[in-house]
């Protein structure tokens, strides 16, 4: 077994929804990012990179690349299983914190650990989506962004 940690920051911009873990969350904002700015989604990636020492989601995806420009941000996670899968590990499981204080995250979990457990082809009771508020306290406290920290266990397959 191997661990690793991600996190991620997106700041609020226009838009009237965001992506987070692969679902669309109604908000009063969008998010300024390169690709879709899936906060869950780039913890996520950074976490399986992390753990098996390959690096971050920046070196595979550059935000210079016009190709990431826009990119659904499942197609990394499934560019990131596939570089695990090739070398022999899968997610055992996977524990994520959504820090903001708004889009409420709970109502949107389930949905959000069933599509990320569908693109890594594991049992969805091994993906974990938790939320909190910063107590309006800092960047996201003040409803400037949002904020995302992932934990991944990868297994032998
Ligand atoms: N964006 C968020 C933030 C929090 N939650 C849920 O509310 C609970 C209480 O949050 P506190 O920051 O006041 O501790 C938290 O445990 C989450 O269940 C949420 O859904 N979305
Ligand atoms: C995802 C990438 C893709 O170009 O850009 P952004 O959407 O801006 O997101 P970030 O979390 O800054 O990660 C860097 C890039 O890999």
């Amino acid at each position: 077994m191997r661990i690793g940690q991600g996190f991620d920051v997106h700041a609020f911009g226009e838009g009237d929804h965001i992506m987070l873990g692969g679902v669309r969350v109604p908000h009063d904002r969008g998010v300024l990012a390169h690709s879709d700015g899936d906060v869950v989604l780039h913890a996520l990636c950074d976490a399986m990179l992390g753990a098996l020492a390959l690096g971050d989601i920046g070196e595979h995806f550059p935000p210079s690349d016009p190709r990431w420009k826009g990119a659904d941000s499942t197609d990394f996670l499934r560019h990131c299983d596939a570089l695990l899968r090739e070398r022999g590990w899968r997610v055992g499981n996977a524990d994520v914190t959504v820090v903001c204080e708004r889009p409420k995250v709970g109502p949107h979990a389930l949905a959000m650990r069933e599509r990320i457990a569908g693109v890594l082809g594991v049992p969805a009771d091994t993906v974990s989506i938790k939320a909190t508020t910063t107590e309006t306290l800092g960047f996201t406290g003040r409803r400037e962004g949002i904020a995302a920290q992932a934990i991944v266990l990868v297994r032998a397959l």
